[in-house]
C-alpha cells in the first residue's frame, strides 16, 4: 500500500474522478464507509455530533449524518465552516441533510449550547477539515471547540485525519482533534506516521474507496507481513561461509554494553561468524561477556586497520558505543574503501559528520541508521527543519550520496536511493515497534540484526527492510509479554526467533 502527501491524494482523487467516478459517488462511497464502521461499532441509542466542515471533508461527515438518521440513530450535525464556503458537493448534500431532516446547527463560538452539545454526545465525529487543510493557524473560535472536544468524554471518530494535523508531516496547524478512531480515506498520509501524527490518529482503519493509487507516482509505501522481503531458503549444501562473516567495531570505556547487544543480535540474525573489535583498554571485560560464539579481538587506535585487515569479512558494522574519545576518521574511509557492505551507526555517525565528503564516492553498500537527532548533524540541519521536512531532506540525502538510510522513530523510515532523483528514492514506512523500544540499546541491536541479515543477502535494502520489521516484530511481542514500560533492549534478542518464525514468508524455512 502507498502512503501519500495531500497533493498526491488531492491528484490522485482527480485522477480517478476524471477516470469516470464521479466526485458525488466518490464522497457518497467515503461516507458509506465511514457510516458502517460506526454502526457497527457503536451501540445503537448512542448520541451521535456530527461537526462538519465547509470543505469535502465536512460533505463526507454530512452522509455519516444522513445515514445515521435514516437508521434512526439519535445525530445531530453542528457545522464548523462558512456555509458560503461550501464545495458544490457539500452544497448537494446540504440540501439532502435538510431533506430527510436531520436536525443541525451553526457553530459561531464555544457558548453553553455548543458546550451541552458535546458534553452530551457519545460520539464525536470529525468531518471539520480533512486533506484539504492549509498550514495556517485555526480561528480561536475553533481552536476553543476543539480544546473542548479533546476533553470530552465521547468516543471521537475523524474522518480521513484528524482535524487540524497536516498530512504532510505529522505537525499540527498549532491546535488538532486528538481522535480514539481514524476512518483513513483510501491510503495513509504520511503524515499520519510522523512526529505527533500517530498520537492524534489513535486506531486507524484505512477504507477502500475505489479512488486508485495507480494514480499516483509516489514511492513511498508501508512494510509489513505483505511486503517485506524473503530471505533465501538455507542449502543443505552450506556451511557457515556462506551466511558471512561480520566485523564489528564496538564498545568504549563506560560503553561496553552496546557491542555485546549489537554482536549477540548479529549472531542471533544468522550471521555465519561474527567478530566484534574492541578497545583493547576494555578486551578483557568484554571477552569475558560475549556469548561463546562470538570472536572478541582488541585494537588500539594505531593498529585498528591493519588488524581489521587480517580477518575476513563480508560486511561491516562500525559505531555502536565507540565513543567520541578516539580517532575514527581513517577507519571510516577504510571501510568504506574495501567495497564491503557498512553498517554505520550511534557515534560512527557523530565521526561519519566531520568527514562526509567520503560518502560522495563509494563502491560498496553504506547503510546508515540515524535517529533523528544523529539526521540532523549529519546533515547540519535545525530539529524544526527536520520536522518541517524530514521526508524530503532524508529522500535528498540519500539519493546525494547514495546510501541507505534508516531513518529511526515510531514509524521507522528506509529510505532507497533509485538513481539520483530524490523524487524516485523509494521510501518505505515500517509498520512494527511501540514506544517500549525507546529504551538504551534498542538501537544497538537493530544495528546487529541488519548487519546478520546483510550477511545473508545480496540486496542489502533488503536487509534493512526485514531488519527493521523484524526488530518492531519483536520488540511488540516483548511489550505484549512485559509491557511497554518494562521492556528491555534484551528482550528484543530474545523474540527475535519468535519473530524470525512468525513472519509469514519467512515460515517456510
Ligand atoms: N473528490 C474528492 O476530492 C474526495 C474527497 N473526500 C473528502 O474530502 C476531503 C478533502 O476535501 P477538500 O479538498 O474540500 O478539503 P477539506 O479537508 O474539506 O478542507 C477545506 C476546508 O477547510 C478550510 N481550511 C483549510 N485549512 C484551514 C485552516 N488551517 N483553518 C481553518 N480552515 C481551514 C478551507 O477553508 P478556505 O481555505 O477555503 O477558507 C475549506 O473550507 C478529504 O479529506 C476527504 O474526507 C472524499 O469524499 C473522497 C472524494
Ligand atoms: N516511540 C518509539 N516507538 C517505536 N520504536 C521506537 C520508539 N523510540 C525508539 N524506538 C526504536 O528504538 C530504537 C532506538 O534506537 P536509538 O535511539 O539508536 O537507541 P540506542 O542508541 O539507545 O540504542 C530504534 O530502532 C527506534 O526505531
Ligand atoms: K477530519
Amino acid at each position: 500500500m502507498k502512503v501519500v502527501t495531500p497533493a498526491e491524494m488531492s491528484e490522485m482523487d482527480r485522477q480517478t474522478i476524471a477516470h469516470g467516478i464521479a466526485d458525488y459517488e466518490l464522497m457518497e462511497r467515503a461516507g458509506h464507509c465511514c457510516f458502517d464502521v460506526i454502526d457497527r461499532e457503536t451501540a445503537s441509542d448512542a448520541k451521535i455530533l456530527v461537526l462538519c466542515g465547509a470543505g469535502n471533508n465536512g460533505g463526507d461527515g454530512q452522509v455519516v449524518a444522513r445515514l445515521c438518521f435514516n437508521q434512526r440513530r439519535p445525530v445531530q450535525v453542528l457545522f464548523v465552516g462558512n456555509p458560503d464556503h461550501f464545495t458544490p458537493n457539500s452544497e448537494r448534500n446540504f440540501k439532502r441533510l435538510q431533506d430527510t431532516g436531520v436536525p443541525y446547527a451553526f457553530f459561531t463560538e464555544l457558548d453553553d449550547n455548543t458546550e451541552r452539545m458535546i458534553r452530551d454526545a457519545d460520539v464525536i465525529v470529525d468531518a471539520v477539515l480533512g486533506n484539504g487543510l492549509k498550514n495556517r493557524p485555526l480561528y480561536p473560535n475553533v481552536a476553543a471547540l476543539f480544546e473542548y472536544v479533546n476533553q470530552s468524554k465521547a468516543v471521537i471518530y475523524a474522518i480521513d485525519i484528524p482535524s487540524g494535523l497536516r498530512g504532510s508531516n505529522g505537525l499540527t496547524v498549532g491546535q488538532a482533534i486528538r481522535a480514539d478512531r481514524t476512518l483513513i480515506i483510501q491510503n495513509p498520509k504520511v503524515g499520519m506516521l510522523l512526529e505527533d501524527g500517530p498520537d492524534f490518529l489513535g486506531e486507524p482503519t484505512v477504507l477502500d474507496v475505489g479512488i486508485s493509487e495507480q494514480y499516483t507516482d509516489s514511492q513511498k509505501k508501508v512494510l509489513d507481513d505483505e511486503s517485506i522481503p524473503k530471505l533465501a531458503k538455507r542449502l543443505k549444501n552450506s556451511n557457515k561461509y556462506d551466511y558471512g562473516a561480520v566485523s564489528i567495531v564496538a564498545g568504549s570505556r563506560g560503553m561496553i554494553g552496546a557491542g555485546l547487544m549489537s554482536s549477540a543480535a548479529c549472531l542471533r540474525s544468522g550471521a555465519g561468524l561474527v567478530t566484534t573489535w574492541v578497545p583493547e583498554s576494555i578486551y578483557e571485560i568484554v571477552a569475558a561477556q560475549m556469548p561463546w560464539e562470538i570472536m572478541v579481538k582488541p585494537y588500539t587506535q594505531d593498529n585498528v586497520i591493519s588488524q581489521l585487515k587480517q580477518q575476513k569479512a563480508t560486511a561491516y558494522v562500525i559505531g555502536p558505543g565507540i565513543g567520541r574519545k578516539m580517532l575514527y576518521a581513517d577507519l571510516i574511509k577504510w571501510l568504506i574503501e574495501t567495497g564491503k557492505p557498512v553498517v554505520i551507526d550511534a557515534d560512527g555517525l557523530y565521526h561519519l559528520s566531520k568527514i562526509k565528503s567520503v560518502l560522495s564516492e563509494h563502491a560498496g553498500p553504506i547503510i546508515l541508521t540515524p535517529h533523528a537527532g544523529e539526521f540532523c548533524r549529519l546533515c547540519e540541519i535545525t530539529k524544526d527543519e527536520y520536522k518541517e521536512n524530514s521526508t524530503q531532506i532524508a529522500s535528498e540525502f540519500a539519493a546525494k550520496y547514495q546510501v541507505i538510510l534508516v531513518l529511526k522513530g515510531y514509524r521507522t523510515r528506509i529510505f532507497v536511493p533509485r538513481g539520483d532523483d530524490p523524487a524516485q528514492c523509494e521510501i518505505w514506512f515500517n509498520t512494527t515497534g511501540n514506544p517500549g523500544m525507546a529504551t538504551a540499546g534498542s538501537g544497538d541491536i537493530l544495528t546487529g540484526i541488519i548487519a546478520g541479515l546483510l550477511s545473508q543477502t545480496s540486496r542489502p535494502e533488503d536487509a534493512a527492510k526485514l531488519g527493521v520489521y523484524l526488530h518492531g516484530l519483536s520488540g511488540d511481542m516483548a511489550a505484549e509479554q512485559f509491557g511497554e514500560c518494562a521492556l528491555n533492549a534484551m528482550h528484543l534478542i530474545d523474540k527475535l526467533p519468535e519473530s524470525f518464525k512468525t513472519t509469514k514468508r519467512n515460515a517456510n524455512e
